[in-house]
């Protein structure tokens, strides 16, 4: 007689369809994914694959459903409906719920969850329990991966005895000495100071790809995000808005929310007023002058859109030289080391900020800023978010 699956059980994923990936490439697989509280709806039918050896981020503003969507993937919550694919085994979906520790995950948290009681090397050890492997095995493994991070020297330590970075860097080493099958990573640097978060963040991204780990890296940061991804994955009120290379992310972002998001300079509104070219851009008439802009252009001439303006993709000349670009005023500067941020006011009143020149402008300047149209995204005015 055949046993009953048990909870710890997993089945096999469906076969995927002729044009998705082979399933060996996919490390997870989200379908459906949906989490009710009450009348709150956290996440709405995510649908995502990550595939083995790729770092996703999952990028988000408070509330967005970043942590519920973590939470699920590692098995302390449960989906209202959808099912989530770890490798080929289907480990959640209506009927289904393997425990946490037998995913084959592991986490790296904001607070490093590190036992206190016990020393550095201790604790790397224990990820490796459910491997029984030999002692001294088990100590070599944990050994060689502080070494990796920096720490081999502090492995006789108690954790109260590092600094932040130190603890965080244990947290790491204790997570990927398994070789988990995918890492997941919820705003792991976020209690760090500035140059060290930057200092972990490239050293995540080279231990990760070094081992091949598949990570999903969740964060509000977008720096962050774009600095660590092979793919973003955008959230907005418990939907996956968008999910797209880094670059696709911010040269095309899929909505005005997204890029908002991502980083804007400022927004102008004006009418379509000319056919988009070969390169997708048309003419966009402003109170302040005419504009050309990037995406799909709204349906008829005369429509009312607004124009998104990434920072890099505005260039203050000076008003004198040049009568191309849109005359502002400077309203603030600020020294940024290779160069000046300006704010400035454009006639109609319009402020954009982060306008990036070599020179400094001085305050109430008469300028002109150039707009790339490639980094100027025009939506329909009436598009929701
Ligand atoms: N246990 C819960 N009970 C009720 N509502 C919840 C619960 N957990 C999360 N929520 C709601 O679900 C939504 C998504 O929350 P979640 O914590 O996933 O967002 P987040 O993107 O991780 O936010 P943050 O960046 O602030 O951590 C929010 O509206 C939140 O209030």
């Amino acid at each position: 007689m055949q046993a009953r699956p048990t909870e710890a059980e997993s089945r096999p994923a469906p076969a995927t369809s002729p044009d998705s990936p082979p399933p060996s490439s996919s490390a997870l697989q989200l379908t459906g994914l949906t989490r009710r509280f009450g009348h709150v709806t956290a996440l709405d039918g995510i649908d995502l694959t990550v595939n083995a050896g790729q770092f996703m981020v999952l990028l988000g503003p408070s509330g967005s459903g970043k942590t519920t969507l973590l939470k699920l993937v590692a098995g302390i919550d449960r989906a209202s409906a959808g099912s989530i694919a770890i490798g080929t085994r289907i480990v959640a979906d209506q009927r289904l719920h393997v425990a946490p520790e037998r995913r084959g995950l592991a986490m790296v948290f904001q607070q490093y969850a590190l036992w206190p009681q016990v020393s550095v090397l201790a604790n790397v050890v224990y990820a490796l329990d459910r491997l029984h492997l030999p002692r001294q095995e088990s100590r070599r493994r944990a050994l060689a991966m502080l070494d990796r991070v920096g720490l081999v020297r502090l492995a006789n330590r108690r954790p109260p005895e590092l600094s932040g970075g130190e603890q965080q860097r244990v947290a790491l080493a204790r997570a990927l000495v398994a070789r988990p099958a995918v890492l997941l990573c919820d705003e792991p640097l976020s209690n760090l100071d500035a140059d060290l978060r930057e200092r972990l963040r490239a050293e995540i991204a080279t231990l990760a790809r070094e081992n091949d780990t598949t990570v999903v890296y969740i964060t509000h940061d977008q720096v962050e995000a774009f600095a660590l991804a092979d793919r973003i994955g955008v959230l907005q009120d418990g939907r996956l808005v968008q999910c797209d290379l880094p670059e696709s992310v911010y040269h095309a972002p899929a909505t005005p929310f997204v890029a908002r998001f991502t980083g804007v300079a400022g927004e102008l509104h004006g009418r379509v007023a000319g056919r988009p070219d070969s390169a997708g851009r048309f003419l966009v008439d402003t109170p302040n002058g005419p504009l050309a802009a990037s995406g799909p252009a709204p349906e008829p001439l005369g429509s009312a859109v607004t124009v998104l303006v990434r920072p890099a993709a505005a260039r203050l000349v000076p008003s004198v030289d040049d009568d191309s670009g849109l005359l502002s005023r400077v309203r603030d500067v600020a020294y940024r080391g290779h160069g000046y941020d300006h704010l400035v006011e454009l006639a109609d009143g319009t402020l954009l900020t982060g306008v990036f020149a070599e020179q400094r402008y001085q305050r109430s300047e008469e300028v002109r800023v150039r707009l790339d149209p490639s980094g100027s995204f025009a939506y329909r005015a009436d598009a929701s978010a």
